[in-house]
């Protein structure tokens, strides 16, 4: 299968630490790829580096034949990759609705004075943007909480509601960093469930960070293993489970 995504020679360092040391690794579009490894061992850096946030020191990142590294964030999102935060990040005193309508705001593609006048070219951008939103919350079964405030909302919704607000824009690859932290078991279960649906759908290739192993093992079809910035093991959640280099890396415990 062709990659969406190529990462290679990963390297980025902190003063003296090297957060990742010349990883690579392919997502094969259409995938639903899990990226994992213990604390600290580079995982949302290299997010980070593939969205932009962080310039890294050596290689490259290829998406759909462009080079990320050299654009700015938004660049990266108008080419049709959008993510999330492992701290939920919304707007705490805004409405569901807004907030998911923040995601595609950016993407506007009017001028400062049209904004301020409200043109009509800016009204049909708005009225897109709120259609957009409503299937994107839709999608996420979120309908009957657009108008609640989002601080009222339990953890379990806020994460869908940040997922909601990166598809707005209508991504080809989604990056989620632990979308499952803080949530209870059934919590956990609906979001794989609204997760697999959104795949199947949209046809939507995903790479997700996440220390819930047994949500990995059953959402993922391919996994990388991350360890000190260096790529520890990649195949499928069966050959990974079973890597004697893996377990060891997790003393054992969790797989
Ligand atoms: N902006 C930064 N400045 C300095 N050090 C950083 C920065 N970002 C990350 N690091 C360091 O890089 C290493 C990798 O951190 P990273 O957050 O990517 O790990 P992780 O695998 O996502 O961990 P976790 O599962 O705990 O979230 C850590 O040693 C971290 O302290």
């Amino acid at each position: 299968m062709n990659p969406i995504l190529s990462v290679r020679d990963l390297t980025i360092r902190f003063g003296g630490v090297v957060a990742l040391d010349a990883f690579s690794m392919d997502i094969p579009e259409g995938s639903i790829f899990g990226l994992i490894g213990p604390n600290g061992a580079g995982k949302t850096t290299c997010f980070n580096c593939i969205s932009g946030l962080y310039r890294p020191t050596r290689g490259s990142v290829r998406f759909g034949g462009t080079e990320l590294t050299r654009l700015p964030r938004h660049g990266v999102a108008r080419l049709g990759l959008s993510r999330t935060f492992q701290n939920v990040a919304l707007y705490p005193s805004l409405p569901v609705r807004e907030n998911v309508m923040v995601g595609a705001h950016a993407r506007l593609p009017v001028s400062m004075l049209g904004a301020a006048l409200r043109s009509p070219a800016v009204r049909a951008a708005e009225e897109e943007i709120a259609h957009s939103a409503d299937a994107a919350l839709a999608a996420l079964r979120l309908s009957a909480y657009a108008d609640r405030g989002v601080a009222e909302l339990p953890v379990g919704i806020q994460h869908r509601v940040e997922i909601a607000r990166a598809l707005v824009t209508r991504p080809k690859l989604l990056l989620l960093d632990e979308p499952a932290a803080g949530l209870t078991a059934g919590e956990v279960d609906e979001l794989r469930e609204v997760l697999l649906r959104l795949h199947e759908e949209m046809k939507l290739t995903m790479v997700v960070v996440e220390h819930n192993m047994r949500f990995v093992m059953k959402t993922c079809s391919d996994l990388a293993v991350l360890s000190f910035g260096r790529k520890l093991a990649q195949g499928s959640p069966e050959d990974i489970a079973n890597d004697a280099a893996v377990i060891d890396a997790y003393l054992g415990g969790v797989l």
